[in-house]
């Protein structure tokens, strides 16, 4: 019989997990996957329960909630440097946006997720790490960045995605550049004043599913985007052009890959980690070529 650790946020999304639970446990018992649960408590538990599964020896390691939640348990578990075999994660998306959910095509009934780790079927991933910290799928700085950790989630519990639209714009009134230097590997190095950076490492970010249409999950690649500085009017029309993923034409706009980037400023600039807040810069961004395996 294999062992599973479900780690789940009680408080994701609409708060679903609480509901689905016994439903969960039946259908991977019945598959012969011995399943045991931590719901999570507040912010980093769910970093420490998937380390914590780590060393335990459990075959799967199963992580439902949002990004947020995702975020930690790939952060215990890739914090697990020394260990040669890391047990492959499954992605139960009950968030409000799960964005690399949707990037990885994870279906979205809880009939379907069970199945794709009852039958075993896994991926190697690419893991982003900048300053010690690890993200799955979105690395961003620049002031429209910040607006994910400044919706509340009882607000996201209650209007879901809408609650981002809100905030944005919102936000975007008081958008302003940063001065940044970008030095990427392959790559001149960059000086000036830019709007955001974001650095994908699968293709569906913040609900925009054509905003890194080259960004492969496994490539060993880090998809860089970055917007030059501009006013209110151009920026909207760019957001707009990014829904269709027409903004590559678009003179603004800066789009390479690489393996290595520094990013430093004579600002603050905080950075965002997969939704959350994740330190600040300067960084130095890298790709962990197919550091995990998934259920996809
Ligand atoms: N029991 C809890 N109560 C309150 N907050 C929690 C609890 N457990 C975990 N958290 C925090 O909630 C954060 C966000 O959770 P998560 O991403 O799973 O859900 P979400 O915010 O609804 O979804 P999304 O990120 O897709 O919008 C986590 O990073 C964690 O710090």
């Amino acid at each position: 019989m294999k062992r599973a650790r479900l780690i789940y946020n009680p408080t994701s999304g609409r708060e679903e997990m609480r509901r689905l639970l016994p439903d969960v446990l039946d259908r991977l018992d019945l598959a012969g996957i011995e399943t045991s649960c931590h719901a999570t408590t507040g912010e980093g538990d769910a970093a420490r329960e998937a380390a914590e599964a780590c060393a335990r020896g459990y075959d799967i390691i199963i992580a439902a909630g949002g990004d947020g939640t995702l975020n930690e348990v790939v952060n215990g578990m890739a914090g697990q440097a020394g260990k040669e075999f890391l047990p492959p994660l499954g992605i139960f998306p009950l968030g409000t946006t799960n964005d690399f959910a949707r990037a990885m095509k994870i279906p979205k009934r809880w009939e379907e997720y069970c199945d794709l780790v009852i039958e075993n079927k896994t991926r190697p991933i690419d893991i982003g790490k900048v300053n010690g910290r690890h993200f799955i799928n979105i690395a961003g700085g620049g002031s429209l960045t910040e607006l994910t950790y400044e919706v509340p989630s009882k607000l996201k519990t209650l209007i879901g995605q809408l609650a981002y639209y809100m905030k944005g714009i919102e936000k975007m009134a008081s958008l302003s550049p940063t001065q940044l230097i970008i030095n990427a590997e392959g790559h001149e190095v960059m000086e000036g004043e830019f709007m955001l950076f974001l650095i994908a490492n699968s293709n569906s970010v913040g609900g925009f599913e054509k905003l890194a249409p080259g960004a492969e999950i496994d490539d060993g690649m880090l998809d860089v985007i970055a917007v030059r500085k501009c006013n209110l009017a151009e920026f909207i029309r760019l957001v707009t052009m990014a829904l269709r993923g027409d903004h590559f034409n678009d003179p603004h706009v800066v789009y390479f890959k690489t393996r290595r980037m520094e990013v430093t400023s004579p600002g603050n600039v905080l950075l965002n980690l997969d939704g959350e807040l994740g330190g600040e810069l300067p960084g130095v961004f890298e790709i962990l070529p197919q550091h995990l395996r998934i259920f996809a």
